[in-house]
């Protein structure tokens, strides 16, 4: 997989000193790092790192007691949730959160949430602009499902999708919110070898095609070293490493904490 050549420009997202406790546990500590604007930036780390607590930090879920985030142009202690959202933050999760009893497409119309203007009573009554929006957001849903070569399972309920594919409505579902940092709680766990393949290929396109910047959380290194520009090591909720996927292959730190023969 070609790496596409990454903006020189200012960081899209910077954060700075950043620590989150929880009672006595420090789940980040002093964390600062920049994630530049159409860059795929990948978390890794081991079990425990902080590397999903660093995510909820970006999105606003948890707010640290230390530290700044600074997101297009906005700056402070971080983002609320729905601000984050509203400012084209949107993720995944490790554990896939889609309704699995709903359609992919209906699942992926779910995306789409703010981008209406009608009110819940349009849209319970399917009056005035809630009719003429739906199908602009059928549309885009459909669009996205087009870009990541879901066609054939649209109409499918998503409880009865092979997993790899549930994963991949739940990329559509963030895609179709229109993302501008797009964030990935382990986009690929729990998928075979081909899987993860398919999986990377439209993370790269997404990237590629979209100019969407990317920050994933990945365990598999193979894949993580072939897919990023970026790469950032937690261990212990500190930053250990950052720098390019090569910088950090041969980085001492990182292949002790991979080892694990430092603790
Ligand atoms: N809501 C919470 N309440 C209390 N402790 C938490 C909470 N969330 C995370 N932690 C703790 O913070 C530390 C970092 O956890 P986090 O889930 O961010 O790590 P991780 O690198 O994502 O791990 P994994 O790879 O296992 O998902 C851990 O010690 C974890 O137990």
């Amino acid at each position: 997989m070609n790496a596409p050549t990454v903006d020189e420009a200012a960081p899209l997202l910077a954060l700075e000193g950043i620590s989150l406790r929880f009672g006595g546990v420090h789940a980040l500590q002093d964390i600062s790092l920049a994630v530049r604007p159409g860059e795929i930036c990948a978390l890794i780390g081991p079990n425990g790192a902080g590397k999903s607590s660093l995510l909820n930090v970006i999105n606003g879920v948890y707010r640290p007691q230390h530290g700044r985030v600074a997101y297009r142009g906005l700056s402070g202690r971080g983002l609320r949730p729905r601000q984050a959202a509203l400012q084209g933050v949107a993720r995944t999760f490790q554990n896939i959160a889609l309704f699995k009893g709903m359609s992919a497409l209906d699942n992926i119309l779910t995306g789409r949430s703010l981008h209406r203007r009608s009110t819940w009573l349009e849209q319970a009554l399917r009056i005035g602009r809630a009719d003429r929006e739906d199908e602009v957001q059928r549309r885009h849903a459909e669009r996205v499902i087009a870009f990541l070569e879901l066609q054939p399972w649209r109409h499918s309920l998503v409880g009865q999708l092979p997993y790899g594919l549930q994963k991949r409505v739940e990329l559509a579902r963030a895609l179709a919110a229109e993302p501008t940092l797009l964030l990935l709680d382990e986009p690929m766990a729990g998928m075979n070898a081909s899987e993860k393949r398919e999986m990377g290929r439209h993370i790269a396109e997404v990237n590629r095609t979209l100019g969407t910047t990317i920050v994933l959380i990945e365990h598999d290194i193979g894949v993580v070293m072939g897919l990023s520009h970026h790469v950032v090591v937690l261990d212990h909720g500190r930053k250990i490493a950052d720098g390019t996927p090569d910088q950090v292959r041969h980085d001492p730190q990182v292949i002790t904490a991979y080892l694990g023969t430092h603790h």
